[in-house]
């Protein structure tokens, strides 16, 4: 569902990477490691569409998002990837389920028990109506990895999704976040320093 051809990176003078490619298919896990610095997070951001393309291309379902319009690339990312960071950016005035259900309004599909079973599926149903404020650091991940699903995305692309989190938490949100995408059929690209939690898994170095 993503490839990814001959893709090029530079801030100015600094050149990030060049000459990346790689394809994606469904279900498939993509490790990004590197040194800080490397462009991990530019890389992930790339891929999203959140920032300009240099050299090279990317494609989602076989489209090129070179040239789309801002509004036309919203609209596909929405219905196409599922986003997670390293902080949570949960809406504090909402309930964990009415996080959840955050995509759903935006593409106008919007099915409580579906946020509901994401919910169970992360161990948090009896945290439903709790605001964030609520919930401890790694259960808000949990929730921000259930929101970053709900709308069943081809593609969930992760920065650092376990970077604030203790060890215990770390690998609870790592394998429910990768169990979770597996079930869906959603290909998962993840930058992470994290080398302890990647291990077999497919990698690409940057730096
Ligand atoms: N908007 C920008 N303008 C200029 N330089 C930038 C900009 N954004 C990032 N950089 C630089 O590009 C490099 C790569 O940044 P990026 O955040 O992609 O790295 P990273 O591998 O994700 O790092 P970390 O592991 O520390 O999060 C860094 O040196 C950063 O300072």
């Amino acid at each position: 569902m993503l490839e990814v051809l001959q893709l090029g990176f530079g801030y100015g003078e600094v050149e990030l990477f060049q000459n990346l490619s790689f394809t994606m298919h469904e279900s498939e896990i993509r490790v990004i490691l590197g040194p800080s610095g490397s462009g991990k997070t530019t890389l992930l951001h790339l891929l999203a569409g959140l920032l300009a393309l240099q050299s090279g291309d990317v494609r989602w379902q076989g489209e090129s998002i070179r040239g789309l319009s801002e509004e036309v690339l919203a609209q596909r990312r929405l219905l196409l990837t599922g986003l997670i960071f390293q902080h949570h950016y949960l809406q504090a005035e909402l309930t964990a389920l009415e996080n959840i259900l955050v995509p759903g309004y935006l593409a106008d599909k919007v099915d409580p028990d579906w946020g509901l079973e994401l919910l169970n599926r992360v161990g948090l149903l009896d945290r439903a109506h709790l605001l964030p404020k609520a919930l401890s650091g790694g259960e808000r991940q949990r929730i921000a990895v259930a929101r970053a699903l709900y709308n069943r995305p081809k593609l969930l692309l992760a920065d650092e999704p376990t970077g604030s989190l203790d060890r215990r938490n770390a690998e609870k949100v790592w394998g429910l976040m990768l169990s979770l995408a597996q079930d869906l059929g959603t290909a998962v690209i993840v930058a992470t320093h994290d080398e302890h939690l990647v291990q077999g898994l497919p990698e690409l170095r940057l730096g």
